[in-house]
């Protein structure tokens, strides 16, 4: 074949010889200076290259990988082809909505030799003016199957396909076809003759859906469907399966496509159109410090993310305008208060615990470690808060300052191991130092006491015991300004005593020591204050700080000296109060008394106390109507430090409450029913009922750490074996906590503190439950499980904690008749007349005999009788006659329970 230089092209074709070999090479032909000779036909292809662009179909880069495949969900085709025709300024517009009409393009791969792929890509998905900007790219890249569109459009359009052949470069090729050239290959079609210029731009956009300029107005064109079909035809200069037969696709025979332009000035103008379109481009990116919105230059990658980012984008606005980063929450939060708070769905949240294996209900309250993880999760700084803080009034009374402080008396707790002799210790105190008070009155219990010492009182509460100590604490009532803690002499220190220490330093309350029992001849003091020294409680002449008061509850030894100790350290600590204020004070007792009703034993921290004050304790409020003191007198007021009873709360309230006085009923009131409602709010949340599956599933899912059992038996003997087996059943996880036992049968009251207990069970030995109890069992939820067979309660207890159950035979209650009357028939013994209280008695079937509540007797109705007829059955409320098989023993209320054997899932 034939070759051609180089140079010979370049100059035939207009070109430099620089640019055709670049030309060449990104083309793969092997031309290496301007005299490098290629064959006929390849300079045909490069020319049109150079100048086009375009590329023959069938043209294969040498090295060429299989070109990909490109997926288009929405073709270009469907714009419509009347927009060819479409007068200017309209056309535009189809163009854009093609373009985003075919922005779902998905490559299916995406090597990265396939510049052209993403050109096409871009041409397709790109807006005309952002195309536009890479129109120069596009010129050289636009595939061929450009050309079979344009000459399909052409021939529908009646435009004239020129077709030249490039033979040896010897064919002239005038100057003025290059910008001809060039327009084809920038717009792929050049179409309308009709308007001049406007079409000329208008085609330009249309074909190029690239290089046009920016349309002057964006009005929207309405699209018939039609219109669209067709519209799209023309335009679809991508979809090559399209192609209609009856035009050469291919571009095998060397035919390029000329543009009619007839109108040269049309390129002239559209090269200014494009010029200008750039250069406001420009500035508008650089007015807006970035390129124009909207107008991003076209990449690929960037296109995908952009894409997702516009789903992150509306996520993420979303967010930023409601998403919560902190939020303060209650302690106690529902899954759908905390979704609330955090501004998320309940599914969201249950979802985030569901994958932890946590699962929760939207009324679930949500655990401290599970907000942890749900805040965690999403992001938001968590910080609870109690609700109960703006019922808080004795935070509201603290924050009030006190005016007029004045001293007041030290408030001492004695503490020690069991029989070191505190109580020994505070009736010598009190009966030493009370002696100057009126003697012989009734004294009154109000649970603390005032002595006098050197003119300065010292009250003594006399409930001993560092769980209430610890408890009353606990509750943020810390009643006690000193602790005693007593150790015998003889004794030494002993477990009670360092629990004791333990309790009063965590207090951090000051503490002094009495060895008590120093009459006793084994009295060995310092065998104590080594013991003490070892756990850190040094004597003070022992170089420690501790005050440690030898002392004898017998002969009064120490005790003034104990006294004058407590005064010494009430001193150093400057107890003071304020005596003008209303009262705060603490409850350290309290209960229901006859003929007084709600009395609670108090000692005054702050204030004082009146009577006809209005005060709340608690959850409880009322009216101060009288106050005792422990000698049984009756007082006006008290003041700081005081201890006294109360009378006039309505309800009892609870040791370690604290009481404040306020101003008006209205407000004692309010405030206590607030706080009572929230509590009962909080109690109904809880589950307080659980059934036995639910029980065992909480076991095995270790959320149950103590299983509370309240044990009923017939005899005491039975009571104590069960009682001693079931201490003895534990495993790692579970406990058996026995709440209440006690011989007989099961009670209503047994019934309220099982309902009162979370998860209680109660377990029958030889008792059945009867009439009102059993009608209560059932209101309230409460299963009684009744056994004859220890082993048999044992080993349903042990399945429990082991939170398996196993299938077992259950008994099934089947009717209940009580007995009336009783006769007795010679021979044939006892029948007992009896009315049918509960189910069925049938004949034959297994029965027992319930007396009190007892299980008295095991055996069958061996006799059913109904007005002397033998019955199969006789129902609720029916009377009949009844005889127990080898049992006459029958009186009058006993029950007869008859029942039947079933097999049943999962039991205790
Ligand atoms: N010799 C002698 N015996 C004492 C003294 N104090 C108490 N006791 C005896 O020690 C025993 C226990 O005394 P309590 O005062 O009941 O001891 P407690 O610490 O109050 O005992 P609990 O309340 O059970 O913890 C009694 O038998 C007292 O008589 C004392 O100073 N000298």
């Amino acid at each position: 074949m034939d070759k051609v230089k180089i140079q010979e092209i370049a100059e035939e074709a207009g070109l430099s010889n620089g640019e055709l070999i670049e030309k060449a090479k990104e083309l793969g032909f092997n031309v290496k200076a301007a005299n490098s000779a290629i064959n006929v036909n390849d300079a045909g292809i490069l020319v049109d290259y150079a100048i086009s662009g375009t590329l023959p179909k069938s043209f294969k880069k040498p090295g060429d990988k299989p070109k990909l495949k490109v997926v288009k969900k929405k073709e270009v085709e469907k714009v419509p082809e009347k927009s060819v025709e479409t007068p200017a300024e309209e056309v535009p517009v189809v163009v854009e909505e093609a373009a985003v009409e075919t922005t779902e393009v998905a490559v299916e791969e995406v090597p990265a030799a396939e510049v052209a792929e993403s050109k096409e890509e871009a041409v397709a998905e790109e807006s005309p003016e952002v195309l536009e900007e890479k129109s120069s790219e596009v010129d050289k890249e636009e595939s061929v199957e450009t050309a079979p569109a344009v000459k399909e459009v052409k021939q529908r359009k009646g435009i004239s396909v020129v077709s030249k052949k490039i033979e040896s470069g010897s064919d002239k090729e005038s100057a003025e076809e290059k910008p001809k050239r060039r327009v084809l290959s920038r717009t792929g079609i050049k179409i309308v003759r009709k308007a001049k210029p406007a079409p000329v731009r208008a085609a330009t956009k249309i074909s190029m859906g690239s290089g046009a300029p920016t349309p002057p107005s964006k009005k929207k064109v309405k699209k018939g469907p039609a219109e669209a079909r067709e519209t799209g035809k023309k335009i679809d200069i991508f979809n090559h399966d399209s192609m209609s037969g009856d035009i050469d696709s291919g571009f095998g025979e060397e035919e390029v496509v000329l543009l009619d332009f007839s109108d040269k000035n049309i390129y002239e103008d559209m090269m200014r159109q494009e010029q200008k379109r750039r250069e406001e481009a420009k500035k508008r990116e650089a007015a807006n410090g970035g390129p124009a919105k909207g107008r991003q230059p076209f990449r690929p990658q960037q296109r995908r993310s952009l894409k997702r980012g516009g789903k992150r984008k509306k996520y993420t606005k979303e967010e930023s305008s409601e998403v919560v980063t902190s939020v303060e929450i209650p302690e106690n939060v529902r899954v759908y208060e905390f979704a609330e708070k955090v501004n998320r769905s309940v599914g969201e949240v249950v979802k985030v615990l569901f994958a932890l294996g946590m699962m929760v209900t939207k009324n679930d309250f949500l655990s401290k470690d599970e907000i942890e993880i749900l805040a965690e999760e999403f992001g938001v700084e968590v910080s609870t808060m109690n609700p109960l803080d703006e019922l808080d009034y004795v935070q509201a009374y603290d924050e009030v300052e006190d005016t007029h402080l004045e001293e007041r008396p030290p408030v001492i707790t004695i503490m020690g191991h069991v029989d070191h002799g505190k109580t020994s210790l505070l009736d010598r105190i009190r009966s030493a130092k009370v002696a100057d008070r009126e003697a012989g009155g009734i004294t009154q219990h109000v649970g603390a006491y005032q002595v006098e010492k050197n003119g300065k009182k010292i009250t003594f509460v006399d409930t001993p015991g560092h769980e209430a100590f610890t408890e009353m604490r606990a509750r943020g009532a810390q009643a006690t300004d000193i602790v005693i803690i007593v150790v015998a002499a003889d004794d030494g220190v002993m477990p009670q005593t360092k629990e004791a220490i333990a309790h009063t330093k965590a207090a951090g309350v000051p503490f002094i020591i009495a060895i008590t029992k120093m009459d006793k001849e084994g009295a060995n003091p310092d065998n104590v204050k080594s013991q003490l020294a070892e756990m850190d409680v040094m004597a003070t002449d022992w170089g420690g700080e501790y005050e440690f008061v030898p002392v004898s509850a017998y002969t009064g030894m120490g005790i003034d000296e104990l006294l004058e100790t407590i005064l010494l350290q009430a001193e150093v600590m400057e107890l003071k109060a304020d005596p003008t204020r209303k009262a705060k004070a603490v409850v350290v007792e309290s209960s229901l008394e006859k003929g007084f009703g709600p009395v609670a034993n108090v000692i005054i921290k702050n204030g004082t106390l009146h009577v006809g004050d209005n005060v709340i304790a608690g959850k409880t409020y009322g009216r101060i109507k009288a106050i005792k003191m422990d000698d049984g007198s009756s007082v006006k007021e008290i003041g700081p430090s005081t201890p006294a009873a109360i009378v006039g709360l309505h309800d009892v309230p609870g040791a370690g409450d604290v009481l404040v006085a306020m101003d008006t009923e209205k407000e004692v009131r309010e405030l206590a029913e607030k706080r009572a409602e929230y509590d009962r709010a909080k109690q109904l949340s809880k589950t307080t009922k659980a059934s036995l599956d639910d029980l065992s599933a909480l076991i095995a899912e270790g959320q149950l750490k103590s299983l509370p059992v309240i044990i009923k038996a017939d005899v005491q003997g039975s009571l104590e074996a069960i009682k001693g087996s079931l201490e003895k059943l534990r495993n790692e996880e579970v406990k058996v906590n026995i709440i209440h036992e006690g011989v007989g049968g099961v009670t209503e009251s047994d019934l309220t503190l099982a309902d009162a207990s979370e998860h209680a069970v109660v377990l029958g030995f030889n008792v059945r439950p009867t009439g009102a109890v059993r009608k209560k069992a059932k209101e309230l939820g409460i299963e009684i499980r009744s056994y004859n067979i220890i082993y048999d309660l044992l080993d349903d207890v042990k399945a429990l904690l082991g939170g398996m159950m196993s299938p077992v035979i259950k008994e099934e209650v089947t009717g209940q008749a009580e007995v009336r009357e009783t006769f007795v028939v010679g021979k044939v013994g006892t029948i007992a007349g009896a009315k049918v209280i509960d189910g069925v008695i049938t004949r034959n079937a297994k029965a027992r005999l319930i007396r009190d509540g007892v299980v008295v007797y095991e055996s069958t109705i061996s006799s059913l009788k109904r007005f002397n007829e033998d019955a199969r059955e006789v129902k609720n409320g029916y009377e009949c006659g009844i005889m127990l098989e080898n049992f006459n023993d029958i009186k009058e209320g006993d029950v007869i329970e008859t029942f039947k054997d079933v097999e049943e899932q999962v039991s205790l």
